[in-house]
């Protein structure tokens, strides 16, 4: 998998204020967010529903510019989108459905010149065995489940051997097994290739077991809360005392409860929280 040239943090958010305008109104999206990604970190950007995750995710594909601040992918700073910082959306439609599977992976490793056709489909039929998926090659896809979609997603995104992977809520449409096993298969692939990756959730139990890191944001606008380090847990650590606590305090983190916060707007934001994040 992709190495990194460099020692430091492979993507740097420094201070990140992310605004839409539209005619009508202006939503801040973010405020002063900062994070590093290291090489190999599994990083994930958890919060509630409009706090601003996708948003930060968009940036740091170069599919939309903050309003203030910056993002650097090895110091540089990140303008338009790019074949070193892949995608992999919630939506199940991702995949143009009039391509194979196959050639749904060899796509952009041939619309980016990285690769000859021969080199591409052996490139794709690897990734394609990695999860699973070998014997699907020739399939369309509208012949497959939700689940073996985001795996094609997954193998599109990971043939590119990308700088950095950017995953929005991935599993979050799957029921509740089949997003287990995608953990799961998540996790195993990134044993094998040790990509870094930055993954968008508003699941606290998804955040802690795919995650080595964690950061965790206020509602709208989303601002720093806390940044953890969770590597520790696994999902064999789901119902443990030490899982249980680690996700209490992130939820206490999230909407945190003192004597001195007893305005209205104050539990109507903790409601909110409490609706949303729970919802996967
Ligand atoms: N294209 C857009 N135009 C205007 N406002 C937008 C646009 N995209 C997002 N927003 C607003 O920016 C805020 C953050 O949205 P964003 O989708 O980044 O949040 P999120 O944390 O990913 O939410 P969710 O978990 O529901 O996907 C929200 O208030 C949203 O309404």
């Amino acid at each position: 998998m992709a190495q990194t040239t460099s020692d430091g943090p492979l993507l740097q958010v420094r201070n990140v204020d992310i605004e839409y305008r539209t005619r009508e109104r202006q939503v801040r999206a973010t405020h002063d967010v900062s994070f590093d990604v290291w090489p190999g970190d599994r990083f994930i950007l958890l919060g509630p529903s409009g706090c601003g995750k996708s948003s930060l995710l968009k940036a740091a594909g170069g599919f939309l510019s903050p309003r203030g601040g910056e993002m650097l992918l090895e110091g540089q700073r990140i303008c338009a989108p790019g074949p070193e910082r892949m995608m992999v959306f919630q939506e199940f439609d991702q995949l143009p459905p009039w391509k194979t599977v196959l050639e749904n992976v060899m796509f952009p490793l041939l619309a980016s010149r990285k690769a000859t056709r021969a080199q591409a489909r052996d490139t794709a039929l690897h990734f394609l065995d990695k999860v699973g998926l070998a014997d699907f090659a020739d399939v369309m896809p509208h012949m497959l489940s939700g689940g073996m979609k985001q795996r094609v997603a997954i193998a599109r995104a990971l043939a590119m051997k990308p700088r950095i992977l950017l995953m929005d809520e991935p599993f979050a449409a799957l029921d509740a097994l089949t997003r287990r096993t995608m953990q799961e298969e998540l996790l195993a692939l990134w044993e094998e290739e040790r990509f870094t990756l930055l993954f968008v959730t508003h699941s606290i139990e998804e955040a802690l077991v795919v995650g080595s890191r964690i950061l965790v944001l206020s509602p709208h606008p989303g601002r720093v809360r806390a940044e953890l380090n969770c590597h520790q847990y696994s999902l064999n650590d789901f119902g443990s005392e030490a899982f249980q606590h680690a996700a209490r305090h992130i939820h206490d983190l999230l909407f945190p409860t003192t004597a001195s916060d007893p305005r209205p707007e104050q539990k109507q934001e903790r409601a909110y929280v409490a609706a949303t994040l729970h919802s996967s």
